[in-house]
Parts: structure tokens; C-alpha cells; sequence
């Protein structure tokens, strides 16, 4: 009983921040066969939450790459974009949003459906998130096949926000959400 974990093989990894941060997340990563349901690998990012060096490293690399002064506020993508938006507003002195799954929102909310890898989901936020035109920096741990990203930079300039950039710590290249998300850039510090 139970499941296999692996370390991700960190052998020639990229990613859009260089070797050195590719390589941190990537030795962070264990994967998880058949979790959630049977056929899906599944990369659990928890172990690099829990390193308080590399927390702060990843952390740091995100702010760095965009520039502390290139956003207005921070949204994070329910569940693991929280822990990476929580800091990175805390880091730079801004705000947090939380883009939420269908019916955790107490207030009025703009809504979108999707499919993602493995199964289908509504995320929502408040229609008063954003002052109008302020600079969102959009944060989730994992793109897949960019489902919850799309619907979630499309609620982001539906509630009156710009997205100014979005950064994962991981790319699934070979699903393909780049390539859905374009022209819209794609920042992932590690692409497998
Ligand atoms: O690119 P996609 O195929 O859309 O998949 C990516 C999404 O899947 C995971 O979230 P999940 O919906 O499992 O939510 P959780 O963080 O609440 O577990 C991950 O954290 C991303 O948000
Ligand atoms: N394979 C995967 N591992 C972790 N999070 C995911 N979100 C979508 N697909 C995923």
C-alpha cells in the first residue's frame, strides 16, 4: 500500500530564471505516481515550501525577475499559489488577492470555468479585487495545460486588474500551457 515517490531527475534542467534555479526546484520536487487520479504523475512541491533557504531563494528569484516595482498587488491561485503570493507581498510591501475555487468568495464575484489536467474545476474572484489598471503579478506552483491560468489571468483583467507578468515554480512542457497562455509570457523556474 502506498505510493512511489521519486525525486525529480535534476540532470540538464532549464528554466527561465537559469541552471541554479531550475536545479533548486527541481532537487524540491517529488513525484507522485497515480495521485490524483491513476495515470497522473503528480509533482508535490510541498518539501520545497518547507526549506526555509530554498523558500526564501525561490521567493527572492520571483521578485528579482520582475522587479520589485513592476507590480501593484500579488493574486494567488487556490491552494499552493497562496503560500507563494502571501510572500511575495509581504516581501515587497504589496497587497494579496486569493483566486478562489467556486463558492469560498462571500461577496459578489466574476466567475470561470475550466478543465485542467486532471479534472474540471470554477475558480472566482471578488468583482472589487483590483483598483482599476493596477498591475497584478499572478503566482501558482504548477502550469499543466494552463486551464487555471487562463481563466485566472481572464478573471484578473474581468475585475479591472492588467496582469503584469506570471511566474510557476514548475512547467509540464509537454502539456502545453505556454503555447495556450501566448502571447501572454510564461515565467517557470522549472520546465520538465
Ligand atoms: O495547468 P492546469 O492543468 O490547469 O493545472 C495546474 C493547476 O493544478 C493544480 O491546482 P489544483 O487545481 O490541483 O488545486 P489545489 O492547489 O487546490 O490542489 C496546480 O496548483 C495548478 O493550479
Ligand atoms: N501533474 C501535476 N502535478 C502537480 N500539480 C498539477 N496540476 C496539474 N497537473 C499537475
Amino acid at each position: 500500500m502506498g505510493r512511489t515517490m521519486t525525486e525529480t531527475h535534476t540532470t540538464g534542467v532549464r528554466g527561465d530564471s537559469g541552471p541554479e534555479a531550475a536545479q533548486l526546484v527541481a532537487s524540491r520536487i517529488l513525484d507522485v505516481p497515480d495521485f490524483p487520479k491513476p495515470g497522473v504523475l503528480f509533482k508535490d512541491l510541498m518539501p520545497l515550501f518547507a526549506d526555509g533557504v530554498a523558500f526564501r531563494e525561490v521567493i527572492d528569484g520571483i521578485i528579482a525577475f520582475h522587479g520589485p516595482e513592476s507590480f501593484d498587488v500579488v493574486a494567488g491561485i487556490e491552494a499552493r499559489g497562496f503560500v507563494l503570493a502571501a510572500a511575495v507581498a509581504y516581501a515587497t510591501g504589496v497587497g494579496v488577492v486569493p483566486v478562489r475555487k467556486a463558492g469560498k468568495l462571500p461577496r459578489a464575484t466574476h466567475s470561470a470555468s475550466y478543465a485542467l489536467e486532471y479534472g474540471e474545476a470554477t475558480l472566482e474572484v471578488h468583482q472589487d479585487a483590483f483598483t482599476a489598471g493596477h498591475r497584478v503579478l499572478v503566482l501558482d506552483d504548477v502550469l499543466a495545460t494552463g486551464g487555471t491560468a487562463e481563466a485566472t489571468l481572464d478573471l484578473v483583467e474581468r475585475a479591472g486588474g492588467t496582469v503584469s507578468g506570471f511566474t510557476v515554480l514548475l512547467e509540464l512542457g509537454f502539456l502545453k500551457g505556454r503555447e495556450r497562455l501566448a502571447p501572454r509570457p510564461v515565467h517557470a523556474l522549472l520546465t520538465v
